[in-house]
């Protein structure tokens, strides 16, 4: 079978996007998996599929990380979602909404940039301290569309990401589904730096959408920095979350702004 298909990135997270409105796709776990491979594929730390809506949304959102498991949602992904489906109508559109397993995404275009539109995060825990590899951590976690767990360091360059990421990412405290693992650094007040380590992916990535904005409410939760929080990524953009706290731990029109960048178009076998 012969694919055409879109590579993109946002912030340096990067996608295989296939347009599937029709249908007509039905990838196997193996084949995404070898389509994201990095050395036998495309390369890509994710795939993402358009699809036609079924709950009242303008299109549907799949998303699977490059182990070929679908997760419920994807921040970078969901921006470059945005600005794909508004590629396949020549560039026409201004809004569009998604349905994603984590409840209804919109996204709006303001030239290269997309600002989408979160599902409202849950599961919010403070402090927890936790047995991590050979030490013990002071552990946040919060669901922003998929689990994260946010660990705030005073040398983000030095935190050894793949070793705690790993054992937080398969930690008993988060199964049966594990979690996504961020280590953050305030940079100044409403400005924070942070490090990802993706379940799915199984290793750091240049940027991570949900956990951006995971680590942009823990900020606020642990210092009252107010909206928006610039977040800097591993692969060096800074991108701007923003939220409205409606009671005390809960947040609504929670925003994500950013990149969303086509890398090549190409054709694959598969
Ligand atoms: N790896 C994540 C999904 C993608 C999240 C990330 N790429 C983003 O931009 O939000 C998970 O399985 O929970």
């Amino acid at each position: 079978m012969t694919l055409n298909f879109t590579k993109m990135n946002g912030a340096g997270n990067d996608f295989v996007m296939l347009d599937n409105r029709d249908l007509s796709l039905a990838l196997t776990k193996d084949q995404i998996e070898k389509l994201c491979d990095r050395h036998r594929g495309i390369g890509a730390d994710g795939l993402l599929c358009v699809e036609p809506a079924t709950e009242g949304g303008d299109f549907k959102m799949r998303y699977y990380n490059a182990d070929g498991g679908e997760a419920e949602m994807c921040g970078n992904g969901a921006r470059c979602f945005g600005r794909f489906v508004n590629l396949l109508h020549a560039g026409t559109l201004t809004k569009i909404r998604f349905e994603t397993l984590a409840g209804m995404i919109s996204a709006e275009f303001e030239g290269d940039q997309v600002r989408i539109n979160m599902s409202a995060p849950h599961s919010l825990k403070l402090a927890q301290e936790l047995p991590v590899s050979k030490a013990t951590l002071t552990v946040h976690s919060v669901n922003t569309g998929v689990p994260h767990a946010v660990v705030y360091v005073e040398d983000l360059d030095h935190v050894p990401v793949l070793e705690w990421g790993a054992a937080l990412r398969y930690h008993e405290a988060f199964k049966p589904k594990g979690t996504n693992a961020n280590f953050a650094k305030v940079l100044a007040p409403g400005s924070i730096s942070i490090r990802t380590y993706e379940r799915g992916v199984e290793g750091e990535t240049l940027a991570c959408g949900t956990g951006m904005v995971a680590c942009a409410l823990i900020h606020h939760e642990l210092t009252g920095a107010p909206s928006p929080v610039s977040v800097l990524v591993k692969g060096g953009d800074t991108l701007r979350i923003g939220f409205t706290e409606t009671a005390p731990h809960e947040y609504t029109d929670v925003t994500l702004f950013g990149p969303a960048d086509v890398v090549f178009n190409g054709t694959v076998s598969i």
